[in-house]
């Protein structure tokens, strides 16, 4: 199957070269590091930078071959990122310049300084949190977004609905936008069922992509309306139901770092022993240096989201902390996404 990262990788690139621009002229990362090494927590609180802001902004410049870690684990310059340094005679700081004012550069660098907009009632997050009025409530909205991310989803879940376990169960498809990744693992596990949760303005719109991918499948599909249960609610507020393999698709990336870790909690406890947790998403590599396709995407969810790209090692945490034990697979599918898993003890 053709990959479609090519198309999603430039995509993706335009938030990580406004980020570029930001760390050189309004943050001044280089200049600052031009007088030596330092700790990832020195250079944060040099910058005044919170966690999720560090951990898009170093580990794209790692990426990005601008910066190093040197022997003691301390971030440097590295022979490219001097030449964004004043020091250096020669320098292209000038030449990135001519971005500094470009509105993306300004709005990537106050979102760093602030870990978000500096007016709380500004920028969009396409998620439901708290008792603030959200975007996937609006029946206009929900249906934009999840009409923008089916394309993807359709593309993916096929690939992706194979590589999960087979089981006989129930799959709980948590935060499931259009639905397709259960729709197709339903028809690769033709005795099992589907609970597709997500916010009811959401669901509306996959029961209408379930009518036409039943109508295009045909007499495959046949069972599968029966076997689906759509079920509306808040997964951070309401308890989810059991099952047996619980999906998280593209789902961890919109949320801090504490979200997720309860989240993770959360999804424990709605398994049954021996169930399993896949999680689908795009991984930072554990040394948090690249891949560079995934910091541009972090740089990228950092603006439309509350999360940012986690490294498997992240994950791994949240699943251990939760009870569950993590599988060491990782498991490449399309667009520089993949899986990964963690199972209940019986
Ligand atoms: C990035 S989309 C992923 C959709 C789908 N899993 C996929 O990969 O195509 C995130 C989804 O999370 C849903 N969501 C956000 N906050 C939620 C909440 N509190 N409870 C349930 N679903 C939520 C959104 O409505 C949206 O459909």
């Amino acid at each position: 199957m053709l990959d479609l990262a090519p198309i999603t990788r430039h995509l993706r690139a335009k938030a990580s070269s406004h980020l570029l621009v930001a760390a050189i002229h309004h943050l001044k990362v280089f200049e600052e590091l031009s007088s030596g090494p330092s700790s990832i927590e020195e250079l944060q609180q040099k910058l005044r930078l919170k966690e999720r802001p560090a951990m898009v902004l170093f580990p794209a410049l790692l990426a990005m071959n601008l910066l190093e870690f040197c022997l003691e684990g301390k971030l440097q310059l590295s022979e490219l990122g001097k030449f964004l340094t004043s020091a250096s005679q020669v320098n292209l700081i000038g030449y990135a310049g001519l971005e500094k004012e470009d509105p993306g550069v300004i709005q990537m660098a106050e979102w760093l300084r602030n870990d978000g907009p500096a007016e709380a009632n500004q920028g969009l997050s396409y998620v439901k949190d708290e008792d603030a009025p959200s975007p996937m409530d609006d029946p206009e909205a929900a249906r934009f977004f999840t009409m923008a991310l089916a394309g993807r989803a359709k593309y993916l879940s096929p690939v992706v609905a194979n590589k999960i376990s087979k089981h006989k169960g129930v799959l709980l498809d948590v935060a499931a936008g259009t639905g397709y990744y259960s729709y197709e693992w339903l028809l690769a596990n033709p005795s099992s069922r589907a609970i597709v949760f997500d916010r009811p303005a959401v669901l509306k719109v996959a029961a209408e992509l379930l009518d036409e991918f039943c109508s295009n499948k045909g007499q495959e599909a046949n069972s599968l309306k029966e076997r689906i249960t759509f079920l509306p609610g808040d997964m951070l507020q309401d308890e989810l139901p059991a099952a047996d393999i619980l999906l998280a698709a593209s789902l961890f990336h919109d949320w801090p770092t504490e979200t997720c870790e309860k989240l993770a909690i959360k999804f424990a406890k709605a398994l049954n022993p021996g169930g399993e947790l896949w999680v689908h998403d795009a991984f930072l590599n554990d040394e948090m240096n690249g891949p560079l396709a995934v910091t541009d995407y972090s740089a990228m969810l950092f603006l439309g989201t509350k999360g940012r790209a986690y490294s498997r090692k992240e994950y791994r945490s949240w699943f251990s902390m939760a009870g569950l034990t993590p599988h060491s697979g990782n498991i490449p599918t399309l667009m520089d996404y993949g899986l990964i898993s963690a199972s209940k003890p019986r």
